[in-house]
């Protein structure tokens, strides 16, 4: 797969199958935009381009920097595996926002990408003023040269799967529901850090990340996950929240690993979310804190390693 990040790096493809979109998480939406993509390349013996955005067209022009929910690396990589030829991957700017969808069109997809078929969903709209949508496309597409292809939402559990309906669940704590709409539970990833060093003298050492600013944490509490370190899995007890026993003042990702024993400071790990298992809440004391989390290490044991064992 060749990933080009610049407009300028494009040289003129000869003939070439095209979807476009910020595909945030790439979900189970996404994939079909995706696959039918590809397979449809693969069918006409075309190019199968992936155009895409580094942030989100709602990051510029309300000029905040939104979480997302897959990393950029991620996302690369999914693409890769759904079979896609070619990613243009690049920043959503004011060209993007002002260019008009016919110059868009002209200019990029039938001059550059020598697009004989766009692929889009239905509810797509780009270029100035959102003006490029599914009919003016189709338009467009007659006077150009190329088919436009409109794809329906995919909906599960009568819900039209979407980056927002995800983005919303994960803020919610709702992560046992993603797996339905993501095809994939939620992780966040990031680098073991030094904290208190209090967690040990409780007997639940916790391996504290240090957060990732582009991806979403999902609401305080307390979860089950799973906890991938190089090639190991383990399962987890995570704590998202600012430690109210001990007065904490930074919210802080910890989790106590499961079955595990070793010195991980700086190495990366994942979380993968499970299950929102409870509030974090503010003990009398330290005793109370630890039976509590005896409570939650048990019942995530119980659930997540001897049923599964
Ligand atoms: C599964 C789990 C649940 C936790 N629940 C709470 C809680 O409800 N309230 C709280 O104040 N701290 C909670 N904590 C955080 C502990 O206060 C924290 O692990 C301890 O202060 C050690 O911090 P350290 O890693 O900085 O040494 C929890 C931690 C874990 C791993
Ligand atoms: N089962 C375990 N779960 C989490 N961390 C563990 C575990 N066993 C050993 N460790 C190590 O202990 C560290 C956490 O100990 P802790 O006393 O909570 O210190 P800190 O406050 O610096 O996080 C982790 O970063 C990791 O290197």
């Amino acid at each position: 797969m060749i990933i080009i990040n610049s407009l300028n790096e494009v040289k003129s493809f000869d003939k070439s199958v095209v979807t476009i979109g910020k595909f945030d998480g790439i979900h189970k939406g996404h994939e079909v935009l995706i696959e039918k993509t590809v397979n449809y390349s693969k069918q006409e013996e075309l190019t199968s381009v992936v155009f895409t955005f580094k942030n989100s067209p709602i990051s510029y022009f309300s000029n905040i920097i939104t979480r997302e929910i897959i990393t950029e690396v991620e996302k690369m990589n999914k693409l890769k595996l759904l079979g896609v030829d070619v990613v243009i991957d690049i920043p959503f700017n004011k060209d993007m926002a002002e260019i008009s969808a016919e110059d868009f069109v002209k200019q990029i997809l039938v001059d550059k990408l020598g697009a004989k078929k766009l692929i889009i969903g239905h509810d797509f709209a780009f270029a100035r003023k959102r003006e490029g949508t599914p009919p003016i496309l189709k338009i467009l597409g007659k006077k150009y040269g190329f088919d436009v292809e409109v794809i329906e939402p995919v909906v599960i559990n009568n819900i039209r799967v979407s980056s927002t309906h995800v983005k919303d669940l994960i803020y919610a704590g709702r992560v046992d529901e993603i797996k339905n709409y993501l095809g994939r539970n939620y992780a966040i990833e990031g680098t073991v850090i030094h904290a208190k060093q209090l967690g040990r003298t409780l007997g639940f050492p916790t391996a504290n990340i240090r957060l990732q600013e582009n991806l979403i944490i999902p609401k305080r509490g307390i979860y089950a996950t799973k906890v991938h370190i190089g090639n190991e899995v383990y399962v987890g007890a995570t704590n998202i929240g600012y430690n109210p026993t001990v007065n904490g003042e930074k919210m802080s990702v910890e989790t106590n690993i499961l079955q595990f024993d070793k010195d991980i400071y700086g190495k990366t790990i994942k979380l993968e979310f499970l299950e929102r298992i409870r509030d974090e809440k503010k003990f009398k004391d330290l005793n109370e804190l630890k039976l509590q989390l005896k409570m939650d290490t048990n019942y995530i044991y119980k659930k997540y390693i001897c049923k599964s064992s």
